[in-house]
């Protein structure tokens, strides 16, 4: 498998507010079609790093590549056109709480990703609606459906475009407990089919785990003599869950 995402000695800090905070990637990799969960307590910059994986948010500083495009470089050069497209392209986003646009039914909340990455496909959306058992709700609107399903549908918007990677930020945070595995055992299944890489962003690594997910935890460190509480997440601390 070739490598898909390769950060080294990347770092992102918020330092104006009264508690200062720095996220630090000394070397992360992850090959095409990988599925990886990112675990961390509250607060431990999680969602700093799927944004930055998202191409939304810039690195302060370190090499950066996604799908062979230099990221780093095209944020220093303010290359946000370049970045937009990447993204519209090659990544596919489940949010916590599914994300849905209410006025679209369900087929066109699923082929929005594909209209904005121009590669409009109705029987990919059908096929991946039927793969997921929500084939018989694509003409309700996102109010019409159980939160299972509405989160059904948003993982099926992330593969409609044929992403290279998807990236899920807690995405059974509004699912039932009794759900949340059944879940996260889907969008793995459905991002391996699609030979897409997937990346889940968690606080529960045994619930990923036991949803056959290996989990890499992130280093959390106490605020230092500079006031700043520090994460690490480096994939040589990979722990393969059992
Ligand atoms: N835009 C911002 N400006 C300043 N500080 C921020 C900003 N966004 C996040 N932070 C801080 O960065 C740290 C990491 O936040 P982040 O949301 O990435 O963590 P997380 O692990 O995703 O948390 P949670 O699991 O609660 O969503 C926190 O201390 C937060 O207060």
């Amino acid at each position: 498998m070739s490598s898909l995402l390769s950060l080294r000695e990347v770092a992102k800090a918020y330092r104006g507010d009264a508690a200062p905070f720095a996220l630090e990637v000394p070397a992360f990799e992850l090959a095409e079609g990988e599925a990886l969960a990112l675990a961390g307590p509250s607060g431990s910059g999680k969602s700093t790093l799927l944004m930055m994986l998202a191409l939304a948010l810039p690195p302060d500083v370190g090499r950066f590549t996604f799908a062979g495009s230099d990221i780093a470089r095209l944020w220093r050069e303010g290359r946000r056109d370049a970045l937009a497209a990447l993204r519209a392209r090659r990544i596919g986003v489940v949010p916590q709480t599914g994300g849905l646009l209410p006025y679209l039914t369900v087929a066109g909340n699923i082929g929005l990703t594909q209209r904005i990455a121009g590669c409009e496909d109705a029987a990919r959306v059908r096929m991946l609606a039927e793969e997921l058992g929500i084939g018989a709700q694509l003409r309700k609107r996102p109010a019409e459906l159980s939160v299972g399903q509405r989160q059904r549908v948003a993982i099926a918007r992330a593969l409609a475009h044929r992403p290279a990677l998807v990236l899920a930020d807690e995405p059974t945070a509004s699912v039932h407990p009794e759900l949340a595995d059944a879940v996260l055992a889907l969008l793995k299944r459905e991002c391996d089919q699609a030979g897409a890489a997937l990346l889940v962003a968690t606080h529960d690594p045994e619930r990923a785990a036991r949803a056959g997910y290996p989990v890499l935890a992130c280093e959390t460190h106490a605020p230092g003599a500079d006031g700043i509480a520090r994460s690490v997440f480096a994939r040589a601390s990979l722990v393969e869950a059992a």
